[in-house]
C-alpha cells in the first residue's frame, strides 16, 4: 500500500515543509540534517500537524483530515512512552483498549507479543524494571498489538549500543513485514542495513524515495556535508 503526498505545504511559523511524492510499500529510512523537517513530516503523516495546502492519501484514500487516533498508523519514538505506574502487560493492553477492560483473549494476544519479542512472562513488571534493550521490546510488541499498516519510527533506538540496536532493527524488519515504514535516522549505516528506499529532507523539501545505497554512495551536496 503506498502513501501518497500531493503537492504538500506545511508551515510551522517561518519553516515551511514541501512534500509531493509516493512512498512505496515496505521499509523507507528519512535522513536529513538537524532541522531539516525529519520529525515535522512523520508529525503530518500521525496527523499532529495539519498541511496548509494539499492531501495526504493512503491506498487511494485522502487521510488528509482524518483525526490521529482513526489514521492506519502506528507511532515509535526514541522515547518510548511506556506509563511507569503501569505493568508490562498493562502497558500493551492500553494498546488494544485504553480502559484496560481486555477479554481473556485479548490478554493472550497480549502475551503472545511479548513472546514474539523475546519477553515471555515478564507482563508484571513496571517498565521502570527492564533495561532499556527490553523497553524497546515491549515497545515492539506495543507496534505488533496494534497491527496498523503504516509504521512511523523517529530514532527508535538511538540510546541503544550497536549490537543490541542491529538485533532491534533485525527484529522490526520481521515486525514490519507487510507493512509501509518511515523510519528516521541520523544513521546511515541504519538504512542501508534496515530500508532499501530513502527518503532525503533537505532544508524543508522532502525529496522522492531512491534506493539508499546508491543514494549514499552518490549524495547531493547538502547530504556529503551533513553526513561528513
Ligand atoms: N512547534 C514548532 N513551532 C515552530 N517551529 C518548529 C516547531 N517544531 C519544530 N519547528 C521548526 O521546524 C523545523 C523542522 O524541525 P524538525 O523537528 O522537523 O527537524 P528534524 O529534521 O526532525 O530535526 P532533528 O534531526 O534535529 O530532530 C526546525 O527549523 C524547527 O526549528
Amino acid at each position: 500500500m503506498t502513501l501518497e503526498f500531493r503537492d504538500i505545504v506545511l508551515r510551522q511559523d517561518d519553516f515551511t515543509l514541501s512534500a509531493d511524492l509516493t512512498v512505496p510499500p515496505g521499509r523507507n529510512a528519512v535522513i536529513g540534517a538537524s532541522g531539516s523537517g525529519k520529525s515535522t513530516l512523520l508529525s503530518l503523516v500521525a496527523g499532529f500537524l495539519a498541511p496548509s495546502q494539499g492531501r495526504l492519501v493512503w491506498d487511494g484514500q485522502d487521510i488528509t483530515d482524518m483525526a490521529p487516533g482513526r489514521r492506519p498508523v502506528s507511532i515509535l519514538f526514541q522515547q518510548h512512552n511506556l506509563f511507569p505506574h503501569l505493568s508490562v502487560g498493562q502497558n500493551l493492553g492500553m494498546g488494544l483498549r485504553p480502559d484496560l477492560r481486555l477479554d481473556r483473549a485479548q490478554w493472550q494476544q497480549v502475551a503472545q507479543a511479548l513472546k514474539q519479542v523475546g519477553l515471555e512472562g515478564l507482563q508484571d513488571r513496571r517498565p521502570g524494571a527492564l533495561s532499556g534493550g527490553q523497553q524497546g521490546r515491549v515497545a515492539l510488541a506495543r507496534v505488533l498489538l496494534r497491527a496498523r499498516p503504516l509504521l512511523l519510527l523517529d530514532e527508535p533506538f538511538a540510546a541503544l549500543g550497536p549490537a543490541l540496536k542491529a538485533e532491534m532493527l533485525g527484529l522490526l524488519a520481521r515486525i514490519a513485514a507487510g507493512t509501509t515504514v518511515l523510519m528516521v535516522t541520523h544513521d546511515p549505516a541504519d538504512a542501508r542495513a534496515f530500508a532499501p528506499d530513502t527518503l532525503l529532507v533537505e532544508e524543508g523539501r522532502v525529496h522522492p524515495p531512491r534506493p539508499t545505497g546508491a543514494l549514499l554512495d552518490d549524495p547531493p551536496p547538502g547530504l556529503r556535508a551533513y553526513l561528513g
